[in-house]
């Protein structure tokens, strides 16, 4: 088991560094059969990010980071700062809602352009990618501690969770699932319900399979059941992560997320965002403003090859939608926490 900075156990892993290459676990394959895909290259990652063999905002960021430094360190010696600036571009096409993608780009961007040799953009790229999978890792325990502040240490809690958040979903222990976490190793939980999270089935497929390794109390339900669950008073908050918050505190995350934060609301239960900073993006106002990622029908026909649907029904399969900032109690992320964002939106912890 991976161990954070301070020696605490962080859970599983989704990836593993080892300077001329990135071994990806692959997560289509997930609970079935642990499987680790290798990538030698910037275009083994940027399809691996598309066919979500890895997925989830920060691990999607930290994976590309490491495909830039996998581009240098195959590079031709004649244009190596052509293919690495490609590679860049290429895999700035692998996904477009999560954007810790572009962040984590731009940064391998900045450190490539003072780079004078491909023996220095190998060793420094390859030590950037490390450093921002590291700082993902210590934003996670960070965000834990302040999510367990803003639910309160009075009494243990039964909480909701939808998709995946946890160590696959990031550089290790997790965002919502994180502080999940946190909260059970302070004996403050009493249950988890995770959602499956059609039509991928991240809930089912991986947070129930990360959740059940490490012994941490765990239902699983069906994305429907939510309302009956926060009906019956099961939950005192829903958990969630995001692939991209708005300057008005708006938040992209996975689909169904919204349909969560307007019961919560009815039902007077708390609503959280968790997520690294890296995922916050002040350049644009609004939700409205995120793209949304569409992807293949096939993903709702089907479950591996086996239809579900008419194999020619039309489909809509947006990936993620977006949570008005007025809907959501607090954001928390590695700086502190927003509370009501609606009200000040991002800025009072991101100018
Ligand atoms: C810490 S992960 C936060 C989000 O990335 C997560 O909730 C999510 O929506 C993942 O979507 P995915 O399509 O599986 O990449």
């Amino acid at each position: 088991m991976a161990k954070s900075s301070s020696g605490q156990a962080i859970g599983t892993v989704a990836m593993r560094w080892h300077g001329d290459r990135l071994e990806l676990l692959d997560q289509r394959l997930l609970p079935a059969e642990e499987h680790w895909l290798v990538a030698d290259g910037a275009a083994t990652v940027a399809q691996c990010i598309t066919d979500m063999v890895v997925r989830g905002a920060p691990a999607i960021g930290i994976s590309a980071a490491y495909g830039v430094a996998l581009a240098a360190h195959h590079a031709g010696t004649a244009d190596w700062r052509g293919e690495v600036d490609r590679a860049i571009r290429m895999l700035a096409e692998s996904r477009p809602t999560a954007v810790n993608l572009f962040w984590a780009l731009d940064k391998m961007q900045q450190v490539v352009s003072h780079c004078g040799t491909q023996d220095e953009a190998i060793s420094r790229l390859g030590q950037a990618a490390v450093r921002l999978h590291e700082e993902d890792l210590a934003a996670n325990l960070a965000m834990a501690d302040y999510g367990l502040e803003v639910i309160g240490t009075e009494k243990p809690v039964s909480v909701l969770t939808h998709c995946n958040t946890g160590a696959l979903a990031t550089g290790g222990y997790g965002t919502a699932l994180g502080v999940v976490r946190r909260l059970h190793e302070q004996q403050l939980l009493k249950r988890v319900y995770a959602d499956e999270t059609r039509p991928w089935l991240q809930g089912s497929r991986l947070t129930a399979w990360e959740l059940v390794r490490d012994q941490i109390p765990v239902t699983l339900n069906a994305d429907g059941a939510a309302a009956a669950i926060m009906a019956a008073g099961k939950v005192a908050w829903v958990l969630v992560g995001a692939d991209r918050i708005t300057a008005n505190g708006d938040v992209a995350n996975k689909i169904g997320t919204y349909n969560l934060a307007v019961l919560a609301r009815h039902h007077r239960i708390g609503f959280m965002v968790v997520a690294p900073s890296s995922t916050v993006d002040m350049s644009l106002e609004s939700g409205q403003d995120i793209p949304i990622e569409q992807r293949e029908g096939t993903e709702v026909r089907e479950i591996r090859g086996v239809p579900l649907a008419p194999v020619d029904v039309d489909v809509f399969n947006p990936v993620f939608d977006v949570t008005p900032a007025a809907l959501i109690d607090a954001i928390v992320t590695e700086k502190g926490v927003v509370r009501n964002p609606e009200i000040t939106g991002m800025k009072a912890l991101f100018t």
